[in-house]
């Protein structure tokens, strides 16, 4: 469908949020040749751009500091009294923001995808309003909203602040409190203990980051107390209040009191869509509040599609994209509609170090598959030796028993996310352990041990 709408809608398509799903989909639909325009009540870019992935890489980059500064006596260099200066990375992480954001607006309008840059809602089948008034009528409609932080609901809440805000602090809390065990709350502990803060990461269970390997889970956490973040797991916050010198006294189930300078929350994002009208229209809506779609991304309603986080499918950049480009072909492009494959999606977690994995842990894969084999290399990287850095990396391979094909590969050490995005293409296209043998090692690298496991 490359036509231009004929006049009975004034747009071909109407998406709403210009986050990583929303502002591919809008861009891929207009080079098919649809009249589009796209709504965005914050910032071009979304929470990847703006406050999300990129920024969050970049401070985790300046935080990594800490620790070459800390190894390079060994490696024969001597920097005298290291100072770190939190305003200048904040302002040069927020200026490179800028630029994003710019550059994301110019590629919509090189595509000559209208921006308006505000509130979108729906207000008929067919029908959005914008928050100035503004009704703009649209034959497609593609809600692209993306998540956002959840706060619990506990007594003072509102004196905490969630990733959105961490990005903009003025100084760097000498106690934060981080509440949760996911990601975000592993990120940032990373990054807030490496800059020096004193770092707490309380959690309501004793499992961290559940979705990954327990083995990888175990080491990040032994490692992570070794740099010194305390945890305090089956901890519920009770609540927060301000004490008579200004900082934060947190109570919590299970555990004493703590006063710290800042509480971070970390637990876990929901999709934006209250208030959006898309009850009125008819849009399922799941228990969470996430849109109901279909492999297509379809929503109950035909015309009106749903990519991203706000499904709540799996909550990943690359994926909204995949989404995004996927929902813009199929409706826009020529061909058969595809729908995206969200198995065996590789991801990582930017902690210190990191962690990275693809397909099926060895508890999913043994409940999954009965017979299994699990090759692992437990070793210290050469720089770490070197440094007299006492910290180790795990790579685990989980294969099928009867045929040895791999089925997760699991990492947790340096540039970890890195070496996996590779070894995700082997393990997506069904490869063997036997591939992995027959590969010849690059040495000496990390990620040789992959091709070495016994
Ligand atoms: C701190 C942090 C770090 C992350 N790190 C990573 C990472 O390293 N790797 C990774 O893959 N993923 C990461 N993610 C997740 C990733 O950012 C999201 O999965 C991704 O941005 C989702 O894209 P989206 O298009 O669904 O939504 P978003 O990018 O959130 O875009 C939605 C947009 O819609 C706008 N909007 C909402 N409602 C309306 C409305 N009614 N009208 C107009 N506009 C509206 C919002 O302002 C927003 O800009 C991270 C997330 C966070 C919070
Ligand atoms: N590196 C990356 O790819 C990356 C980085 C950051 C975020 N993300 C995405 O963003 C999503 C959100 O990140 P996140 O870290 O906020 O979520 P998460 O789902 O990873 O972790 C949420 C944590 O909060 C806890 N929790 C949830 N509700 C709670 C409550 N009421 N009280 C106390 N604890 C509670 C959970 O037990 C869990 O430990 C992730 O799921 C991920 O998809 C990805």
């Amino acid at each position: 469908m490359a036509d231009k709408t004929s006049g009975e809608y004034d747009y071909d398509l109407f998406t709403i949020g210009a986050g990583s799903g929303g502002v591919r989909a809008s861009r891929v639909a207009a080079a098919h040749g649809a009249k589009v325009a796209i709504a965005e009540e914050y910032r071009v870019g979304g929470t990847c751009v703006i406050r999300g992935c990129v920024p969050k890489k970049m401070l985790v980059y300046g935080a990594h500091f800490a620790e070459d500064l800390e190894d390079c006596a060994k490696f024969g260099w001597t920097v005298e009294k290291p100072q770190f200066e939190w305003t200048t990375l904040r302002d040069n992480v927020l200026a490179d923001v800028d630029r994003l954001n710019q550059a994301y607006t110019e590629t919509l309008e090189n595509h000559e995808v209208t921006i308006f840059d505000e509130r979108a809602e729906l207000t008929g089948p067919h029908e959005i309003t914008l928050a100035s008034g503004k009704i703009i009528t649209a034959k497609h409609i593609l809600i692209a909203v993306g998540a956002r932080p959840h706060v619990p609901g506990c007594d003072g809440h509102e004196m905490g602040i969630t990733s959105n805000e961490a990005f903009h602090l003025d100084a760097i809390p000498e106690r934060v409190l981080i509440a949760g065990g996911g990601y975000i709350a592993n990120e940032f502990a990373g990054i807030f203990n490496e800059f020096g803060s004193k770092v707490t990461i309380i959690n309501r269970t004793d499992t961290l980051l559940r979705s990954y390997d327990h083995a990888l889970r175990d080491r990040l956490l032994q490692i992570s107390m070794i740099k010194g973040i305390d945890f305090r797991f089956h901890a519920e916050f009770r609540g927060i209040e301000k004490t008579d010198s200004g900082c934060l006294k947190v109570s919590m189930t299970n555990h004493d009191d703590m006063e710290v300078d800042c509480v971070l929350f970390a637990t876990g994002r929901v999709p934006n869509t209250e208030g959006l009208g898309l009850e009125k229209v008819g849009v399922e809506l799941g228990k969470k509040g996430e849109i109901v779609v279909d492999r297509f991304s379809k929503t109950s309603i035909d015309h009106i599609h749903a990519v991203g986080d706000c499904t709540d499918r799996v909550q990943l950049t690359p994926v909204a994209i995949r989404e995004g480009q996927a929902f813009a072909d199929m409706i826009f492009g020529k061909g058969d509609p595809v729908a995206v494959d969200h198995n065996c999606i590789p991801s990582a977690v930017f902690s210190h170090p990191p962690i990275a994995a693809v397909g099926l842990t060895e508890s999913q894969a043994r409940e999954q598959l009965g017979s299994i084999k699990v090759y692992q290399s437990d070793f210290r990287p050469m720089k770490n030796v070197l440094a007299g850095r006492n910290e180790r990396s795990l790579y685990k391979m989980v294969c099928e028993g009867d045929n040895d094909r791999i089925v997760g590969i699991h990492m947790i050490g340096p540039e970890a996310p890195e070496i996996m995005q590779a070894a995700a293409v082997a393990v997506k296209a069904g490869l063997s352990k036997a591939d992995f043998d027959a590969t010849v090692a690059i040495h000496p690298t990390m990620a040789e041990e992959l091709v070495l496991l016994r």
